[in-house]
């Protein structure tokens, strides 16, 4: 019996022994607690063991064994709830940590209270109601906690209190030991795996070997499920998305680019080297994005979040998202410190490669757009040009370039794409291609105020009501955001680039539009050439005219008191830019008068460009003052200027402007008054800088009195006028000019005929005169042509009977008055016919022509006056 009491008092040591034994082969924790479980259940009746692990610098516990009896291995949480670490001052936990001895609890106590500890509520539902607390003690210092849990039966049977208590040290061990061991070997495994994973980084060089380094080596290390890298570019509104181990749809990526919360996220840990943990709960968000929201089952519920650094300022994130809470732990953080150097340097290189591809990839766009610029020889190359680098280019969705129009103060379109045309048509709003917009609205002068790109949110210039019709017209197109970009060449302003652009490389279209400039100063230097190229052979023509008159009109002869007055006027009107109505019969000199004053102005240097008002029928009157462009009519085959146009900076003389019909006098009323118009089937106004002279012959206020002519034009043309005096009125200057036309003529004339008999000047000034001076030249002239002396004796009025010669000649017969002519020269020369001095050779005529007129006339050698 003794021996039995003593066997009975022995077990537990016995039991104790033994365990102490096993416990020195076991080194890590499944060995352990099956050994610790299979032993005590041979001697032992209770439901499972469960020890703790406590980590005195921290103040927590956390699970370290849970014998596989345990039905807590069924819990969904239970993978959780075995990483989580929990504080010292929990029940039970926090009288362990004091105790000496194994003691038993009631899980009832501390069942119902408020914060009971996970792991007692879940016991206790299972149907535990007691344990058998040991503290695992080296030294004085607990290492661990370990509970036998019971239903019903006795905690003290049969001395299990003294086995825990006889064990409690070497079971201290075995918990520190298997810890240290499995820390080492944790240790050594991770670093083999680190230094694979850096291996791998170092080769990386696109997002997808980097994707497969992360997935690889980094799954392996640290339990995750997706994982984002993202550039966070300074002063960028939204991050720059690197890389994403999920499948994010188009509208999820834009989600990314456009919300604050990847920033929030970033702002959070920017300053700390340390790698974050965050539960996705704790951000005051009711928008996370959707990969971090739910997707299908899966919710992302905690992210660990590294700061890596980049290059120019720019940083690197590494988000790895985990769908659990509590997944990620001391050890985790440690180690993304540890290999965050290379993964940062692995994200500079795929973002320094993916730069290099972006840069080689501009310089062949922008090497073949300057091939094609070279090409460029009008608006349609230039149009053409860019439409296909544009097409290279996700930053150029649609362009416009509006071009500065000659007065330097206002724009028109100048080159469209495709896109713009369409979507002007489906708005209804093509006549805004034509429109002219003014270059002071706000927003142009100051693109061309400077030499970079700038960027417009469209609705926000809206809002702000500083908006100009070029905001307008994007936004009606539906683009949220523009650059504007300003062409010029030399310091000489062309236009503005305007690009409708979501995400815009400003550095690429700025040296696109560098190309684009050199192109349109050339193309605008061409039409420059063409237009002047025109202008010359429009004045050239004009000149070959001009020329043709100008011997006749090179000299204003007279000295009467009349003329004297005429040229006063002239001399007070012809330095001021005043238009001058020259009125006065037919012939009395009123063109002669306006080129007068043309070349005694400041304008002498540039043309005077004269138009006939009477000569032309109506359609075709104002084409030539307006000019017209290609197309504006049926054969309107080519662009011309008009007569206006001629005249810059000249002047335009007007001559029979009692003759223009009423509906070209409104024309000609508003160039007069804004000195601008419009070329016929043209939308761009032309401004011009043109001095007016105008003669009728009629008397223009009766015009305007009978309602032929517009009172409002007469009064702008009416200015300054001069009355022309007729000859009749004047007849002291008719001596003077009977010699200047007989000098004039007479030059071509066989021999110089010099002087007017006194009878025939009689004539002459007796003559009324009703064709005034032009008909005195006509006269003087063919007077010249008939006269066979170096006299002048015999002129051909209308109603003068004879000359003072003998015989006379019937004016109406043309051929008796070339008979005598003939007769005359014949006898002149003494009846020889051909030959030297001979009457062919002074009349320029073949003696063939000769003999064959005399036959015809009936001259023979019998007729000559001997
Ligand atoms: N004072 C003058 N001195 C010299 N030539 C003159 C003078 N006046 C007129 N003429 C000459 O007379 C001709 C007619 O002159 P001009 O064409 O200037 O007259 P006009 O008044 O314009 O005629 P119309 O009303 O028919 O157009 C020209 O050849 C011109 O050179």
């Amino acid at each position: 019996m003794q021996k039995s009491i003593n066997n009975e008092q022995d077990r537990p040591k016995q039991i104790a022994a033994e365990l102490r034994l096993r416990i020195e082969d076991v080194h890590e924790r499944a060995g352990l607690i099956k050994m610790l479980t299979d032993l005590l259940k041979t001697h032992f009746n209770f439901n499972g063991i469960f020890i703790q692990s406590v980590d005195p610098h921290t103040g927590t516990y956390y699970p370290f064994l849970i014998d596989h009896h345990s039905k807590a291995r069924d819990l969904n949480e239970f993978k959780a709830l075995s990483n989580t670490r929990a504080s010292l001052q929990d029940p039970i936990v926090c009288d362990a940590m004091k105790a000496k001895h194994s003691f038993v609890v009631a899980l009832k106590d501390f069942a119902s209270m408020a914060a009971v500890p996970y792991w007692i509520k879940i016991n206790f539902e299972y149907g535990i109601r007691k344990g058998l607390v040991t503290p695992l003690r080296i030294k004085d210092e607990v290492v661990g906690v370990c509970y036998i849990w019971f239903d019903n039966q006795d905690p003290f049977q049969e001395g299990l209190a003294d086995v825990m208590d006889a064990i409690s040290l070497d079971l201290g061990f075995a918990v520190s030991n298997t810890m240290i061991n499995e820390m080492l070997t944790r240790r050594e495994w991770s670093n083999e795996l680190l230094f694979a994973f850096s291996r791998d980084l170092a080769e990386v060089k696109t997002r997808e070997d980097l994707s497969r380094a992360v997935t690889d080596g980094l799954k392996k290390l640290i339990t995750f499920n997706d994982f984002f890298i993202i550039e966070l570019v300074p002063d960028e509104a939204h991050p720059n998305f690197i890389f994403s181990s999920l499948l994010l749809e188009a509208a999820e990526l834009q989600w990314l680019y456009t919300n604050s919360f990847i920033k929030d996220l970033f702002r959070e840990t920017a300053d700390l080297n340390m790698p974050l943990i965050f539960q996705l709960s704790d951000f005051e968000t009711t928008d996370p994005p959707l990969c971090f929201g739910s997707r299908g089952n899966e919710k992302s519920e905690e992210l660990l979040l590294k700061i890596l650094p980049g290059s120019s300022g720019s940083q690197f994130g590494l988000i790895l998202v985990s769908n659990k809470t509590n997944v990620f732990d001391l050890s985790d953080r440690a180690l993304i410190l540890r290999i965050s150097g290379h993964l940062a340097t692995a994200v500079s290189n795929v973002v320094m490669h993916e730069e290099l591809a972006r840069r080689e990839k501009d310089k062949e766009i922008l090497l073949a757009f300057s091939h094609d610029i070279a090409s460029v020889r009008n608006k349609d190359d230039l149009r053409k040009a860019i439409e296909k680098v544009s097409g290279q280019l996700s930053s150029i969705a649609r362009f416009v370039i509006r071009g500065i129009n000659d007065d330097q103060e206002t724009m028109t379109i100048y080159i469209y794409d495709d896109k713009v045309k369409k979507g002007v048509e489906e708005n209804g709003q093509q006549f805004i291609l034509n429109k002219v917009f003014p270059l002071n609205d706000g927003i142009s002068e100051v693109v061309l105020a400077g030499n970079e790109t700038m960027v417009f949110e469209l609705q926000e210039w809206i809002d702000a009501g500083k908006a100009s019709s070029c905001i307008h017209f994007w936004r009606g197109l539906g683009a949220q955001k523009c650059v504007a970009t300003p062409l010029k060449t030399g310091g000489r302003n062309l236009g503005i680039f305007w690009v409708d652009s979501e995400y815009p490389d400003v550095k690429m279209i700025g040296s696109i539009c560098a190309q684009i400039s050199i192109a349109m100063s050339n193309i605008l230097a061409n039409e420059e050439l063409l237009k002047f190229k025109q202008r010359l052979e429009v004045e050239n023509e004009y000149l070959q005219e001009q020329i043709r008159q100008i011997y006749n009109s090179s000299e204003i002869i007279g000295t009467s008191s009349a003329m004297q007055e005429v040229y006063q006027l002239m001399s007070l009107v012809a330095n001021s830019n005043a238009s001058v109505l020259i009125q006065g019969e037919t012939g009395t000199g009123k063109e002669l008068i306006a080129r007068g004053i043309h070349e005694s102005s400041q304008r002498k240097n540039q043309i005077m460009v004269k138009v006939n008002c009477a000569a032309m029928p109506l359609n075709l009157i104002e084409s030539e003052l307006f000019g017209y462009e290609k197309g504006a009519f049926t054969g309107a085959y080519e662009k011309r200027i008009g007569k206006f146009e001629l005249a810059h900076r000249g002047t335009l003389f007007l001559d029979e402007i009692g003759e223009l019909p009423l509906e070209v006098q409104v024309k000609l009323l508003r160039v007069l008054q804004e000195r601008e118009f419009e070329r016929l089937g043209g939308k761009v106004t032309i401004k011009v800088d043109v001095r007016i002279i105008t003669a009728t012959n009629r008397d223009l206020k009766k015009e305007v009195d009978a309602g032929r002519f517009r009172s409002d034009l007469y009064y702008r043309l009416n200015v300054f006028p001069i009355q022309l005096p007729p000859l009749r009125e004047r007849r002291e200057d008719i001596p003077y000019l009977a010699h200047f036309f007989l000098g004039r003529y007479s030059k071509n004339h066989s021999f110089k005929v010099t002087g007017i008999s006194a009878g025939t000047m009689n004539e002459l000034k007796a003559y009324s005169w009703p064709g005034n001076v032009r008909e005195l030249e006509h006269m003087i002239e063919r007077s010249v042509l008939l006269s066979t002396t170096k006299n002048l004796t015999k002129v051909y009025l209308p109603d003068s009977k004879a000359g003072d010669c003998a015989g006379s000649v019937d004016m109406n017969n043309l051929e008796s008055v070339e008979r005598q002519h003939i007769i005359e020269i014949l006898t002149r020369c003494n009846g020889k016919v051909s030959g030297k001095g001979g009457a062919a050779e002074l009349l320029r005529l073949p003696s063939s022509t000769l003999n064959s007129k005399m036959k015809k006339l009936g001259i023979t050698k019998s007729s000559v006056v001997k």
